[in-house]
């Protein structure tokens, strides 16, 4: 009797939460990060739990057949969510009908050749497996593919590896006692059910916490970016660098700011589309020149910022030589235009500062220097005055520049 109140208390707590994914999903539209996969895993594994309650005790029948494939496929998909919430691109419909056909006939041979004790010890030893390769995956994600996730990945390993021992205990009790182990009252099930409706109810808040915070995050990626070049944006480039400056012992940075030269010809030659590409060039040279570690910024139209951690007076302009040449040397192929454009960029390069805030001084002394490349003949670097020859900005406070 217990036992059936724990295996129905199950099935409701799957079935809502799978209705709560669907709804996620389907507000997710696009980027559905596994949702709708977790939906249908927890479809299946509550249908699973209905159909043995519906039974009542191991038999051999159709509906049997059925609850071992449901119990199984549930955490095949449940695998496949995971991996579409981490970003590969993983199929539903082929591997589960697959492993459908396969499981199904697997039971019906394993039935008449070994007996019942042999298909229940079937369903209990893949289950097993199943959890450990998940157990095993999930620790390996938190040293590689899912290092971000790093405290998420460990829990999650956790609550799994428990599914995983007490199926493998459940298999071998089958194999040493028979098919009593199975008898829904008994200790070892009233565990087993514990263990799940526990899980049944802390994984899906578990999951939605996940999707939570990747869309957090993705929104504060989206604030700190430029959607057209993915750059840094200026508020992105001021707390990437208040970052860096809490890190103690940071050497000093340099800040180069690019102007492409005779932009707006380009633009008035060439169309605003191919502007565009100009842009996303020149970002793409930028991304690819400076050195790992470097923050790399879009601040206005064509307007970029790279800024050079850990360098010295000569490095940065040796950067900034590099950005020129780069920029100047490639070409640039634009869709509708045969031949392919070519642009130069103009770099103004501060003095050194060491500090978040000294960001908008910093800005202002190479914006300084650059007007005078551009008064110079444009496609040039010009190196700033000390910032004590620039006039502060409006309500800029003292920096501890150097
Ligand atoms: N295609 C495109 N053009 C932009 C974008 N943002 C700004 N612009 C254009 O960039 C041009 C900037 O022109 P100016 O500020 O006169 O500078 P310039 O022509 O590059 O001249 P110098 O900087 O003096 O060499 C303007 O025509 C803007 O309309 C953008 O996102 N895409």
């Amino acid at each position: 009797m217990v036992g059936s109140v724990l295996v129905g208390m199950l099935c409701a707590h799957l079935l809502c939460f799978a209705v709560m994914f669907l709804l996620i999903s389907k507000r997710l539209q696009g980027k559905k990060m596994g949702m709708d996969f977790f939906a249908m895993g927890n479809l299946l594994l509550g249908l699973a739990y209905v159909l043995q309650l519906v039974e009542g005790g191991p038999a051999w029948s159709m509906m049997s057949v059925v609850n071992h494939t449901l119990t199984l496929a549930a955490p095949i998909t449940y695998g496949l969510g995971v991996m579409r919430f981490l970003g590969f691109p993983a199929p539903l419909w082929r591997p589960l009908a697959a492993f459908v056909l396969a499981y199904s006939t697997a039971q019906a041979l394993i039935q008449w050749s070994l007996g019942p004790v042999a298909r229940y010890a079937m369903l209990s030893g893949m289950s097993a497996l199943l959890f450990l390769v998940m157990t095993l995956a999930a620790l390996y994600g938190v040293r590689t593919f899912a290092k971000h996730l790093y405290r998420e990945m460990a829990f999650f390993a956790l609550l799994i590896s428990g599914i995983c021992i007490l199926n493998a205990i459940k298999f071998i009790r089958l194999l040493q006692g028979g098919l009593e182990v199975l008898h829904m009252d008994s200790s070892f099930q009233m565990v087993f059910y514990i263990y799940m409706s526990s899980l049944a109810t802390v994984v899906p808040p578990f999951m939605i916490w996940l999707v939570f915070r990747r869309l957090t995050d993705d929104l504060s990626q989206m604030a700190a970016r430029d959607p057209m070049t993915q750059l840094l944006n200026r508020r992105g480039l001021s707390e990437a660098l208040e970052q860096h400056f809490n890190l103690h012992n940071v050497a000093p940075a340099y800040l180069l700011l690019l102007d492409v030269d005779h932009f707006k010809r380009i633009n008035d030659t060439y169309g605003h589309q191919a502007g565009d590409t100009v842009l996303r060039h020149v970002a793409d040279v930028l991304r690819t020149t400076v050195r790992r570690g470097d923050l790399t910024g879009r601040i206005g139209g064509e307007e970029f910022v790279a800024v050079c951690l850990d360098s010295d007076d000569v490095g940065v302009v040796q950067l900034a030589e590099r950005l020129r040449a780069a920029v100047e040397e490639q070409a640039i192929h634009v869709s509708g235009h045969d031949k392919p454009l070519h642009c130069t960029v103009t770099i103004g390069v501060s003095p050194r500062f060491a500090n978040g805030h000294a960001l908008e001084k910093a800005l202002r002394a190479a914006d300084v220097a650059l007007y005078q490349g551009k008064a110079a003949g444009r496609n040039r670097i010009e190196k700033a005055h000390a910032f004590a020859h620039i006039a502060p900005l409006p309500g800029a406070g003292a920096s501890a520049t150097t």
